[in-house]
């Protein structure tokens, strides 16, 4: 079943038109000309769910205006858009009580209050019953391992102690679909490991639903399985985040242990990245030459030891979409 529908949701700004010289900059000042800024183009989406949703796309593809528009934040230029069965804009106190949002960039915590007063004013304006708001807090506090800065001002936390918070306070009434915008930025690795097996908790044992915007492709492969990637306001990929990988990069790293030291190889269709005594590493085209026709012969080649294949990483496959997109109609 979809929580989310949207069908050609589309948001235009008005932009201050920037005049030349200072006349005209004066002039613009009493009387301002605008020009029309495209954010979102007509954009339909379906979520269902329970699914985990990555919704990708360069820097100003227009991710952090469908979610404004999708939590009711902003009001769209045309379109029609439905989460949990509510129109966002015209129904946002009601959706607000089905939906939680955490914005990597933006704390929703009150900044000199510690995250216990936080947490208690959110449970009176979510109106949780007293029994479950404790049972729930208590229940957050132990899975996001709060205990010891419960009572710390939030300004005094560091980044990732504030990220856990963050999601805690957003989650705290147990709402059916997260958004989540950069939830890892600028968290180091451990940190992000511990928080997306926290968001992948709950989605895996409340079923919640979860639409991640992020440009870290550590977050997209641990945490999606679908990704919908937009460019100039407009969708331009939708498939499973293994899809994603597996058929927009013809290509694949094979990384060799050897036993003894080989001679250079030459293999069509393999580009070898490294060879440097016992280790080589090959990219392989999968358009031009089979990984298995490759593997044969590199058993056959050297005494092999160990050998890992593996696909593109992420990085590459997301700047692949956007240059395809960028070398597409679009460009300009
Ligand atoms: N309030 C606004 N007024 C005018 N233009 C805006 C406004 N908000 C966004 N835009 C423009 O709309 C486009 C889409 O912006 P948006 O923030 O949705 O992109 P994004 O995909 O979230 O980018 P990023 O990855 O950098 O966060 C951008 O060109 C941006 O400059």
């Amino acid at each position: 079943m979809s929580c989310i529908q949207v069908q050609k949701l589309s948001k235009k700004f008005a932009v201050k038109r920037k005049e030349e010289g200072i006349g005209a900059s004066l002039r613009s000042l009493l009387r301002p000309r605008y020009a029309e800024k495209v954010a979102v183009n007509g954009i339909d989406l379906q979520v269902g769910q329970g699914e985990t949703l990555a919704f990708l796309g360069p820097n100003g593809a227009g991710k952090s205006t469908t979610i404004k528009m999708l939590t009711g934040i902003l009001h769209p230029s045309d379109g029609r858009a439905e989460v949990l069965g509510l129109c966002p804009w015209t129904q946002r106190s009601r959706l607000a009580y089905r939906i939680g949002s955490v914005f990597g960039q933006k704390s929703q915590l009150w900044y000199h209050l510690p995250p216990a007063d936080s947490f208690e004013l959110m449970s009176r304006i979510y109106e949780l019953k007293r029994n479950d708001y404790h049972a729930r807090r208590d229940e957050l506090v132990r899975r996001f391992e709060l205990e010891p800065y419960l009572h710390t001002p939030v300004r005094k936390l560091s980044l990732g102690e504030r990220m856990r918070c963050e999601i805690a306070a957003a989650v705290l009434h147990r709402p059916q679909i997260l958004f989540l915008d950069e939830p890892t930025i600028g968290l180091d690795v451990v940190v992000k490991a511990k928080i997306r097996e926290l968001i992948l908790e709950m989605n895996r044992e409340e079923g919640t639903t979860v639409f991640l915007t992020s440009h870290d492709p550590g977050d997209i492969e641990h945490l999606c399985r679908r990704a919908v990637v937009i460019n100039y306001g407009e969708v331009i990929f939708d498939d499973t985040v293994d899809s994603m990988k597996r058929d927009l990069l013809t290509g694949k790293t094979i990384s060799l242990q050897l036993l003894e030291p080989g001679e250079l190889l030459r293999f069509r269709g393999v580009e070898v990245l490294e060879q440097t005594g016992t280790s080589l590493k090959l990219a392989v085209d999968t358009a031009a030459v089979s990984t298995q026709e490759v593997l044969t012969h590199l058993v056959g080649a050297y005494r092999v030891s160990d050998i890992t294949v593996e696909d593109p990483p992420m990085e590459a496959v997301i700047t692949h979409i956007y240059e395809r997109e960028r070398g597409g109609s679009h460009a300009g």
